[in-house]
Parts: structure tokens; sequence; C-alpha cells
């Protein structure tokens, strides 16, 4: 690392210690009168960040807050966060990242990550050693179409991709010099922001077609081309492109799509941790989806592979899963179908969502809609009187959009549901009995599949990744937790299971011959050799 003196090293984030400089680095780093006299440690200093951040009146301000930190002390940043990962995951991530986004542009402080426009098309090689750093190993990119459940926010999406970075830092351990959040900033169909004043994106209607996707193409090669280990993880694109990327790269790059592949696997996670609760067999299971977008899609492809795994056979596997949409069950009385739906279309007479309840029984509904509002009080009330221990996940982002609340969950079902959501509900008295809702993210994959990746330097990611991801997750949420029907494990352990999941993913890689290099005596010691951990 570069020698730094004076003022430089205080203005450097990664750096900088601040107070906690010793009086024979203050004399030796020419640091003397530019600090005040007293020398912390980095707890003290923790102490105050924790004080001044609940102090603050809004999420928005305590977002604001977090990052002014990361951009003046990044060790003391991720010091706090690792620390305290319960209490400030929802401030820098899910749901605050959300209203950050929206208003990213009226927020705007100091510019992070890497931009790129139609602009800069023929250049991006070039472009892209604008980035300070040589080892970049982690790529989070999104072109803001869809973010969380809120829609096309063009630029301001960044949020999306810093967000994520620091949770790869935070929950899996990856040095941040090793990642890199990218907005592939093609415009916007939000013509609000495209006339708002102060909106900092490409202020056009987006790229499309051809020319969408050569761009792309040209962004993923020149990150092939300057970073070739990089693992590009897409975010937040619309389902739509979602899909076509990655059908495009996922045989030749070595990436993956969060929201179809890491909200499977943290949804497979959930129903395999729930029959723990239930007593049920998985391969017994059967599953009803609301929506048929990016999450949804990405949910049921994966439980094919997961109960052909548990005995079932092809036809009996898809008959398993059952889609409904805001017009009722999926069924071939429905128009355009998306190709992707077709093999899930029910062979059953057209009927309503709460019909379909009645008719088919699942033991799981799972919301990837976006609507607040869609798990009403009829569908809960139907699950609640088809199953004794009904399992509803809403994953739709953030606390807005989610299908239902976990109070309405609770209520509804006589406090008999086993619930979990994409955001994180607090715990709710019901019935003078408490219960403990969980945050069905995909933090509890994401982190560890990259970290995996990075571990095991595989050429590609691949589906069954993802399958033994889930059953890790699965398998690391404790007894005390399942006998008060949580099915994710407390946040608080997520480094430590996402070193479990790159351990597992890095078996896969070996088995399946896509490492690069020998498979190490020790994973363990691999994966760890890894680990950033944030201090002084
Ligand atoms: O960001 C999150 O919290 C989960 C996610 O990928 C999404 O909702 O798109
Ligand atoms: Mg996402």
């Amino acid at each position: 690392m570069k020698s730094l003196y004076g003022k430089t090293l205080l203005n450097d984030p990664v750096q900088n210690k601040s107070t906690a400089f010793t009086r024979e680095e203050r004399e030796h780093y020419g640091l003397q009168g530019l600090l005040p006299y007293g020398v912390t440690d980095i707890k003290k200093q923790q102490q105050r960040v924790l004080a001044n951040l609940r102090n603050k009146s809004s999420n928005i301000e305590k977002y604001i807050y977090l990052n002014d930190l990361l951009e003046r002390n990044q060790q003391l940043f991720y010091r706090t966060l690792v620390d305290h990962i319960g209490e400030i995951m929802p401030l820098v991530y899910t749901p605050t990242v959300g209203e950050a986004c929206v208003k990213l542009s009226h927020i705007f402080r100091k510019p992070q990550g890497f931009y790129i426009t139609p602009e800069d098309r023929g250049e991006i090689i070039s472009r892209l050693k604008n980035w300070p750093e040589t080892d970049v190993q982690i790529i989070v990119v999104t072109d803001g179409e869809r973010i969380l459940g809120l829609g096309d926010l063009g630029a301001n999406g960044m949020g999306i991709p810093i967000g994520k970075i620091s949770l790869y830092v935070a929950c899996a351990g990856i040095y941040p010099d090793r990642c890199m959040p990218v907005m592939l900033d093609v415009g916007t169909g939000n013509q609000a922001l495209r006339e708002d004043p102060l909106y900092l994106g490409y202020p056009y209607p987006r790229l499309v077609g051809q020319d969408y996707l050569s761009l792309v193409d040209e962004f993923v090669e020149a990150v092939q081309h300057r970073y070739p280990d990089a693992l590009i993880q897409f975010e937040d694109f619309s389902s739509r492109n979602a899909f076509t990327l990655l059908d495009r790269y996922a045989a030749s790059v070595r990436c993956f799509n969060d929201d179809i592949q890491g909200t499977a696997a943290v949804t497979l996670a959930g129903i395999y941790a729930s029959c723990r609760i239930t007593h049920k067999s998985f391969a017994d299971l059967k599953i009803m989806l609301l929506g048929t977008g990016s999450a949804a899609t990405g949910v049921a492809e994966l439980l094919l592979p997961a109960f052909k795994a548990a005995g079932l056979g092809e036809a009996e596997a898809h008959s398993r899963i059952s889609f409904v949409d805001r017009r009722g069950l999926v069924t071939a009385a429905h128009e355009l179908i998306k190709p992707r739906i077709c093999p899930f279309v029910s062979e059953r007479e057209a009927m309503s969502f709460v019909d379909a309840i009645t008719a088919i029984q699942p033991d799981v509904l799972i919301g990837a809609t976006g609507t607040a509002g869609a798990f009403n009080e009829a569908v809960i009330r139907e699950m609640a009187r088809c199953q004794e221990r009904p399992v509803i996940i809403a994953l739709s982002n953030p606390t807005s959009h989610t299908e239902c609340t976990a109070e309405q969950a609770y209520r509804w079902s006589e406090g008999r549901v086993i619930f979990a959501s994409g955001s994180p509900f607090a715990p709710v008295t019901f019935n003078k009995r408490t219960h403990y809702p969980a945050q069905g993210n995909n933090v509890y994959i994401y982190p560890g599949i990259g970290l995996g990746v990075m571990a095991s330097r595989a050429r590609l990611v691949v589906e069954r990744m993802f399958l033994v991801a889930a059953e890790e997750l699965a398998n690391r949420v404790l007894s005390g937790e399942i006998e008060r029907g949580s099915i994710y494990p407390d946040i608080a352990r997520v480094r430590d299971i996402s070193q479990g999941i790159a351990i597992k993913v890095c078996q896969v890689a070996w088995q399946d011959s896509l490492a690069g290099g020998n498979l190490p005596e020790d994973l363990e010691a691999n994966v760890q050799a890894l680990i950033y951990e944030p201090g002084y």
C-alpha cells in the first residue's frame, strides 16, 4: 500500500484511522496538530458511530450517514457493519436502499462505482482502465430497469450494486478493493426521472434490442479482458433482459443472475427448512407461486432439479408446481404465457387465485409480484384453512411492496403461518404469543456463491452450486430457530454461513471440473485465506 502522510492520509478512506492513530503513528505520519489529543480504539469509535446513527430521525438520514462513513473510514464502516449486521443491514441494503435509489440524484454526494453509457460504445475497454483497482474479482452490475419491486429507476439504481457490494464485504469477507459496482446506464423509461432537473443519469429513453445487447456484449467482453478472474453478478434487470442475458452468457462467462438464481436458492432453503417444522417430506410438497417474473420463474426452475433429487420423475416434479398471476391460476386458457412458464401451465380449468388454493391445497405459497396486498385476507385465510402450518414466503422488496406484512400473515392465519419475507419485519405478538418472521433474502446466498467461485476460480456458475447452497443454508438453521418457527438463520451468523456455502460451491467446482488449479488439501483453509477482517 502506498505510504500517505498528513491530511492526505486522513482523507484516504482505506488507510484513515482518524482518532485511532497512535502517538507514534501521529509522529511518523505527520499527523500532529491534525487530530484532537484523545487516542481511541475502534471499539470507542464504533460507540460514537452507533450513537450518532441512532440519533438520526429517518432511515434515509441513516443511510446517508453510513455512506459518508464508508467514504471517510472504510475499516470502521465495515467493522461496525459486521459487528451490528442485524441493525445496520436494513439501513445500507433492503429496504432503505430502495428509498435511497428513488432519491439518489437528490442525495448524491460522492461518486461511487463505475458508470457506462451508450456514449462509451467502442471505448469500454479503455474506460475500464479508469477504475483504479487491478484485482477485481466480483462485479455487481445493473441497468436499473427493475430496482427491487420499484420499477425503472435508471441510473439511480446504482444504489443496488453499491449495497450488494457492501454485503459481499460484510457477509462473505471479500476485500473491498476486489469488488466493483457497475451501472449500465442505457437510459430510462421513467419519464419523470428524465424530466427531473437533478437527475444524474443518461436522460434518454432506454436502448433496446440489438443496440442494447451489443452494449452489454461489449461490457462483458471488456470485463473479461481487463479482469479475467471477475465474476459478473447481474442484478435488477427487467425479467425479459434478465433471462436473455443469462441465456446468452451463462454457458461461457463466469456469471449468474441474483434475482433468478440467488432468490431461487434462498427460497428453496426456506422450503427445506420449513419441512423441519411441519415434519413433511420435501418430496411430498405442492408449491404455488404468485407472479411470473424472474424470481418466481427462477424458483420453479430450481425446484425441478430439487424435486428430482428427492426422487420424483420429470412429470411428477412439474405437477407439484403451479403458477398464479393477477388473472388467477395459469392455465392453457391464459393468453400470452411467457415461454418459461409454459412447462408449468396447469391442466385444470381456469379459476381465481383463492379457488386455486382450495383446489390444489398447496403446502407452500410464494409471492414474487412486487405488489403489496397481493396476499390479501382471503388468500391467507384459505391457506390456513387448507394447511395446519401453511408456509408463506412473500419475497417482494422493499417492505412497501411485500405481498403482505408479517402482522397480517400471523393475524389472518391465527398465528399458524410459517412466514418469511424478502424484507425484514420485526417480531409480531399475536394472541399473547410472539412470532419471529424470518428474512428470506438472497443476501444469504450470493455472498457465499461469490466467495466459493473466487476460491475455486470456477470457470462457470452452475445450477448445482445453487442447490448445494440451498441445502447448506437450510442445514444452518438451528433447532432453537426451527422451534420458534424461523426458516432462516439469524443474520448475525451470515459470515460463517457464507463460508460454509463457499466450501460447498468449491466442492461442486472441483467435482464438475470447473475449478482453476488443483484441489487444495484443505478447502476450508483455502476459503479462509481469502477473508477480509475489517480493522486497523
Ligand atoms: O435486493 C434485495 O433485497 C433482494 C433482491 O435482489 C431484489 O429484491 O431484487
Ligand atoms: Mg435484486
